[in-house]
Formats: C-alpha cells, structure tokens, sequence
C-alpha cells in the first residue's frame, strides 16, 4: 500500500485534503484523525504536520508528500519535487523596520529572527554574511518589537503582517514557494507513485485551465479558432442551422474572460464557460 504524508493543519492543510479527494482519494472527516485508509485505491495517508512530512518521506518511511517548497528545502531531506500543486504560494523574505533602505549585508552582525534557519544560513553564506540566527517558532514579526532580533526572515503571503507591524521586506526573495508533492531523492521507480502523481497532475491541470464553449457563424471560423486554439485543436460540430458550428475548446483559466470578450467582439454568439474538475492531457 502506498503511503503518502499530508499536512494536518495549517495553512496547506484544507487546500492538500481538497485537491486529493478531487483526484478521487478518500480523505478524513474527523480533523483529529492521523491516518486514514483508501482500500480502494490501496493508499494509506498519514496526516503530519508540515514541517515534519520531508523528513518522513526523505527518510523512506512514506513514499510521498505534500508539504511547501520551503519547508522541504529548510528541512534539508533529501526529497525531490514531484509536482508543484499551484496553492499555497508564498515568497521568504528578508524584512526590517521601515523607514530605511535595508540590503542583506547590513544584516552582518545583526540578530535575525526565523522559524526556517537553514533557509536563511544557506542564503546569508551565499551572501558572505554573518548573522547571529535566532530560531523562532513562529509569529516571528512581532520579535523585532519584543527586543528579540533586529531584522526577520519569514513568509509572505498577502503582505498583511509585515505591514502590521511596520516591517518592509528587502533582498531578494530567499524562496518562491507553493505546495509540491515531494517524494525521496533517487527512489526506485514505482507505479503506485507514478499513479498518485499522475491523478493530482490532472486536477492541478484541471485548475488551470477552463472549458469554453461557443457557437461560431463558419465564416469566422478560421479566426475563432486562432484565439481558442484549444490543446491539440478545438473540437467543432455542426448546429442545426447550416451556417453556424459549435466550438469547444480548452483555455487557460487567468485568460478566460479576455478570450470571451475577444469571442464575443468577433461575432461569437453563447460563449459559455465551465469548470473543468480532472483531466488527463
Ligand atoms: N500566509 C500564507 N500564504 C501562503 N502560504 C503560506 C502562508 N503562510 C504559510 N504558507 C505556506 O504554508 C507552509 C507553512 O504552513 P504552516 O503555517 O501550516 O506551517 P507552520 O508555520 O510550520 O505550522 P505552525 O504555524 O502550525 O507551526 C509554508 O510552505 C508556507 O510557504
Ligand atoms: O503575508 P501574510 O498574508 O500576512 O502571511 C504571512 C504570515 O503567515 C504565516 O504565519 P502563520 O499564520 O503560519 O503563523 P506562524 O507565524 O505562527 O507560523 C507567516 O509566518 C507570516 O507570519
Ligand atoms: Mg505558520
């Protein structure tokens, strides 16, 4: 049976459980419960918490994960990327009181707060900096005010919290992260993986992009199918009325409405679009 980690809180945990169940796996009901057994597709998951799931998959003792990028990295296991899910976007950034200009070597000397110090000590040697690295668990920004540390490296998400207390982020971002299902470094080849990572691939696919349908007179057909080019090539079928054809096709979803008002602008008539839930390309 394949044993796959998933996180058990946090802010990974509702979108992991969401997008596994779309892949047609059985998740838990109860958000206490730690394993959950899917006979069916003979899986068992095991509900940890984030920063722990590398290790356990890194170690061999569960064959996949989900967890973040930078988790992963900061964790320094020796898991690979599989497949990046497109949820939990993040960057980790460097951040200080605004009201000056910060670069990364005026962090030498200083005290910087983190929960991901292996993260930090990898990006401050990159920089040839020596920083006195505080391990925090988290709610790091609210150190520098307690008179714990000069500067932090932390998550950033929306922005929100840094601008709460008065922190502008600086550097480079340390990491782009998002959700990634890892599995170990150098792992024997299996099918089991391969079918998890194939199933969740098509819902990440299937997120991505939506399905357009359209009714299309055949005189702008030519054109029509250059703005809805579809994956292969859009399908086309013929309407009761001879003049006119039915068009299908799939486009990405962040394009969607500036397609349909291209659609609509060239003569296009019911320009409908619709979720897509999985897919296999
Ligand atoms: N505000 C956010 N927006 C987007 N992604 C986030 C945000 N906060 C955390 N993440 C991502 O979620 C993961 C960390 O999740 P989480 O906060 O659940 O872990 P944790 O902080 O270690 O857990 P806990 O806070 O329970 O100790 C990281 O991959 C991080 O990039
Ligand atoms: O940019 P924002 O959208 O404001 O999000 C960033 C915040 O979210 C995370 O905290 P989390 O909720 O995981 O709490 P923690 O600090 O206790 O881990 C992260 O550590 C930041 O504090
Ligand atoms: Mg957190």
């Amino acid at each position: 049976m394949l044993r796959v980690a998933v996180p058990n809180k946090g802010a990974l945990a509702a979108a992991a459980s969401e997008m596994l169940s779309e892949a047609g796996y059985r998740q838990r009901h109860e958000s206490r419960d730690l394993t959950v057994i899917d006979p069916a597709n003979e899986v068992e998951f095991f509900f940890l918490r984030p920063k722990d799931i590398a290790i356990y998959v890194g170690s061999g003792e569960l064959d996949l994960g989900i967890t973040g990028r930078d988790l992963a990295l900061d964790s320094r296991a020796p898991v690979t990327e599989r497949l990046a899910l497109g949820f939990g976007g993040s960057t980790f950034r460097y951040a200080a009181p605004a009201g000056r200009e910060w670069k990364v070597t005026d962090l030498a000397g200083r005290r910087l707060a983190t929960s991901y110090p292996n993260l930090v000590v990898d990006d401050l040697a990159r920089h040839g900096v020596t920083a006195d690295v505080i391990r925090l668990d988290g709610a790091v920004e609210i150190s520098i005010q307690l008179g714990v540390a000069d500067a932090v490296a932390d998550v950033v998400g929306s922005g929100r919290t840094l601008r709460q207390h008065n922190l502008v982020a600086f550097g480079e971002a340390i990491c782009v992260s998002e959700a990634v299902l890892v599995e170990r470094a150098n792992a024997e080849p299996s099918a089991a993986r391969d079918q998890l990572a194939a199933r969740l691939q098509g819902v990440v696919f299937a997120q991505q992009y939506m399905m357009l349908d359209y009714d299309c007179p055949k005189s702008l057909l030519d054109a029509a199918i250059e703005i809805t080019p579809g994956l292969e090539s859009p399908t086309v079928a013929p309407l009761a009325s001879a003049d006119w054809v039915a068009v299908r096709a799939m486009v990405p979803r962040k394009d969607v409405n500036a397609t349909m008002d291209e659609l609509a602008a060239l003569g296009a008539k019911a320009v409908l679009a619709s979720d897509i839930r999985a897919c296999r390309l």
